[in-house]
């Protein structure tokens, strides 16, 4: 029996298997004793599987695409956006980790930006896939190194894991600060000093 209509397969642009994954969610019900057929949990397969195509719909997105958008503004100075909001899902254990991004370059000596707004979306671009915090922390570097092709790229999340908050060990509120840096900001030990202090002052 197919849980999820086929039109409803076939609408979902994220490329996501939706009624394998409702299939798979009615399992775990099953598994861990509940009854998935109980009027409270009858949607859920389903309900499960969208919110994982939309939590996971990084993995068809390609980041070139969202940095496309280039200006030539001559600025050749650092261009940093703090605080940008992150949910992330930790790839252990399937569970989120969340907190904040802060994305900064130092144009080309063409002086091409791209849009703020595109260092947001490139942190969703990583972000919505199954993660560890440092690997996000790199991609997204990364990708603003080679797309950009900037002097320089950091890239700091402090971030919340709520497999150490909710399970496990237990310490709610702990926060885990990863960097990444390329270009000016790894050789020039000033440089990268002046950029953190802006990142994390507050
Ligand atoms: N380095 C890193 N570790 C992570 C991240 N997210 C979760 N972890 C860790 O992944 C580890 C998985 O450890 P395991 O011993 O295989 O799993 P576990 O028995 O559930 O471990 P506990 O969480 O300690 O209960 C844990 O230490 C998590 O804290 C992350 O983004 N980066
Ligand atoms: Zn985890």
């Amino acid at each position: 029996m197919s849980l999820v209509p086929e039109d409803e397969v076939r609408a979902d642009p994220s490329h996501v298997d939706t009624a394998r994954a409702a299939a798979a969610v009615r399992e775990l019900l099953l598994a861990v004793g509940e009854d998935p057929d109980r009027p409270g949990l009858r949607d859920t397969p389903t309900r499960v599987a969208r919110a994982y195509a939309e939590t996971f719909a990084g993995l068809w997105q390609d980041p070139a695409e969202v940095l496309a958008t280039v200006f030539d503004e001559d600025h050749d100075e650092l261009v940093l956006v703090k605080d940008i909001p992150m949910y992330s899902t930790c790839e252990h254990h399937l569970v989120p980790f969340h907190g904040a991004a802060h994305v900064g370059y130092i144009p080309a000596e063409d002086g091409r930006v791209t849009g703020l707004s595109k260092l947001a979306r490139l942190v969703d671009v990583y972000a919505r896939r199954p993660q560890v915090q440092e690997r996000m922390t790199r991609q997204i570097a990364d990708a603003l190194d080679e797309n950009l092709k900037p002097r320089g790229v950091i890239v700091v999340v402090e971030a919340e894991h709520l497999c150490m908050g909710m399970r496990g060990i237990r310490k709610p509120g702990s926060t885990t600060v990863t960097s990444a840096v390329r270009g000016i900001f790894r050789d020039n030990a000033a440089t990268r000093a002046e950029a953190m202090s802006l990142v994390l002052g507050r």
